[in-house]
């Protein structure tokens, strides 16, 4: 039935800049793209949407030439396009900006650009680094050396980059180190990198997952100039409101199969969570009436800094009762992490109190906030949240693995830890495992990770459960299935403390809410006594700050377009 929408082949012909045609890619046990096809239009924003593991990942990472295909084409700008190595991709007008940013924060934005780009400026140019081959020097010193020795070579190429920044309007200070840049800024001199190799195709891996909401709505902004320049972007994304407020058409996978490519414009966000998860999926979330008990988290006056030494919270209490969700909203940076991390015993404070269901826990380390029965669903599942190279099974059972039901102190039962784990496997829903034993935590895709983490946590059976951001970078279906665990589990009696830069799901999720800005707690309310738009301002640091709050049916990017008058110029 979704053909229905998918554009007449004479019409994409002719504005055809990239066409794949019936690609194929399999892993071991994982059929990941099914005899895909992915047309993208010159001047278009295309969206690829797809629950997690549906293969969009996989697909790009054809495009880019990290995979070789099993089967299918590549034509690009009319040409047939062989992909052995990025640097063809490069070569042809491909760039592409992953989740996780390939910067070295040493470097200036300037170096970072330069290095690996196809003219590389005099300093980085093979005659001038002797006999060694670039690409061992870029990763550490050597390469800092010489940049620092040849800095003036860099002059031109610095020039280049600034006019860039400026044309797109970001403000970036070209000569400073990347380390000293935040998360929406190194994205943007990721973008500056592809736009100094002169791509014609940007393909953006979810980049809004690491963006808080005003630095997501200046990226759409700047998408959105780049199409008007000419250039094309394929966005990888969950997010239906984005998908709806910035592509001009989408491409939808579902377990490895494409099921259609639509114009945004004809279908609403039902309609295109339909096509991903193949069923309807409630926006809306029924939250019923909750009894709360004793406090299972007391944190009083507690102090922490940051990996760096910088002080990031200060004096902060947080009381979470058991049977209730208390979210915290704030901009990204504003301590979240420090706040999560110390409550969950994995940071520790440099004041205050921290007592879990009435013990006093501030100094003891991590193994007794898991015996207190504290769970954890860290914001970084990949660094944090997993060991990635071992096997699904032994993620499981990470925190429990002396539990009796695993064996006694000399043996382990392997027998029944492998149960335990494909019975959370089954529970969750978690996708990409055909063995608990074999399949590593790496290879799972971002939602299916997510889910596995949280279903280890859950079946714990928490105290308080610490989550930190659990539905970022998961689909729509995923996020509704999370959701539903988080209100179980508070209906359960466990304490919940939940951070999110959704602030639609704190409202839907939250018993109360706190603010927390530059490390303090500025708001305390309930979501029935406050609005998103007074909870956004707090966010930043009240008064006339900046308010972005998304709209619940955005405009379409066309209208968006047509709104701004053909976008500034500025
Ligand atoms: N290197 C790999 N080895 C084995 N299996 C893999 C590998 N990469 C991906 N897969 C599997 O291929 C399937 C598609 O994964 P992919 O990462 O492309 O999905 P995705 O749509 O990008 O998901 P997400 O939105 O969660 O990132 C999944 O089942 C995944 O587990």
């Amino acid at each position: 039935m979704w053909m229905s929408y998918i554009q007449p082949s004479v019409t994409v012909m002719t504005d055809d800049l990239l066409r794949m045609e019936s690609i194929v890619k399999t892993f071991p046990g994982v059929i990941a793209n099914d005899h895909v096809d992915l047309t993208v239009r010159r001047g278009e924003i295309h969206g690829l949407l797809g629950e997690n593991g549906a293969g969009k990942s996989t697909l790009m990472k054809v495009l880019y030439g990290l995979y070789a295909p099993d089967e299918g084409t590549i034509r690009f700008d009319g040409e047939p396009l062989r992909l052995d190595r990025p640097q063809d991709a490069i070569d042809a007008g491909i760039g592409m900006v992953h989740q996780h940013f390939k910067l070295i924060p040493r470097l200036s934005v300037t170096e970072n650009i330069v290095l690996g780009s196809r003219e590389p400026a005099a300093p980085f140019r093979q005659e001038n680094l002797g006999d060694g081959p670039l690409a061992t020097l870029r990763s550490s010193g050597p390469v800092q050396a010489v940049a620092s020795r040849f800095s003036l070579g860099l002059d031109r190429p610095k020039r280049r980059i600034s006019d860039l920044a400026d044309q797109y309007g970001f403000d970036i200070d070209v000569s400073a180190p990347v380390r000293e840049l935040d998360v929406g800024q190194r994205q943007r001199v990721e973008i500056l990198k592809a736009l100094y190799r002169d791509v014609d195709l940007l393909i953006l891996d979810e980049p809004t997952a690491v963006l808080t909401p005003v630095e997501a709505e200046r990226l759409f902004e700047t998408l959105e100039r780049l199409v008007d320049d000419g250039l094309s972007v394929i966005l990888i994304t969950h997010k239906l409101k984005e998908v709806k407020s910035v592509t001009d058409r989408v491409t939808v996978l579902r377990e490895g199969e494409d099921i259609g490519t639509v114009e945004t414009a004809t279908v609403d966000r039902s309609e295109l969570a339909r096509m991903m998860v193949g069923r309807d999926v409630l926006f809306e979330i029924d939250k019923p009436d909750t009894t709360v008990g004793e406090p299972v988290l007391e944190a009083t006056g507690v102090s922490a800094i940051d990996d760096r030494g910088v002080d990031k919270l200060s004096s902060v209490d947080v009381r979470v009762d058991a049977g209730e969700i208390v979210g915290i909203a704030g901009v990204s940076g504003n301590g979240q992490k420090q706040l999560a991390e110390t409550v969950a015993g994995v940071r520790d404070p440099t004041a205050g109190t921290i007592e879990i269901s009435g013990q006093e826990l501030a100094d003891a380390p991590p193994e007794e906030f898991v015996a207190q029965g504290v769970s954890f669903v860290p914001e970084d599942r990949h660094e944090h949240g997993c060991a990635g190279d071992l096997s699904v099974m032994h993620n499981a059972v990470m925190k429990d693995f002396r539990d009796e039901q695993f064996g006694d102190s000399v043996l382990f039962d392997y027998g029944s830890v492998g149960d335990f784990a494909s019975e959370l496997v089954d529970d969750f829903d978690v996708r990409g495992v055909s063995d608990v034993t074999a399949n590593c935590a790496k290879d799972l895709s971002g939602g299916n990770l997510q889910k596995l983490i949280l279903a280890r946590e859950l079946a714990r059976d928490p105290e308080l459960l610490v989550a930190n951001q659990p539905t970022r970078g998961i689909d729509v279906g995923a996020i509704e299935f999370v959701r539903e665990r988080l209100l179980e589990q508070r209906n359960r009696g466990t304490g919940v403390l939940l951070f999110s830069e959704d602030l639609d799901e704190l409202f839907d999720l939250s018993d109360r809410l706190l603010v927390i800005y530059e490390g303090e707690i500025v708001l305390r309310t309930t979501p029935e006594e406050t609005t998103r738009e007074q909870v956004s301002v707090e966010m930043n640091g009240g008064g006339d700050a900046q308010v972005a709050v998304a709209d619940a049916d955005p405009a379409d990017a066309a209208t968006r377009r047509a709104a701004d008058g053909g976008r500034s110029e500025q």
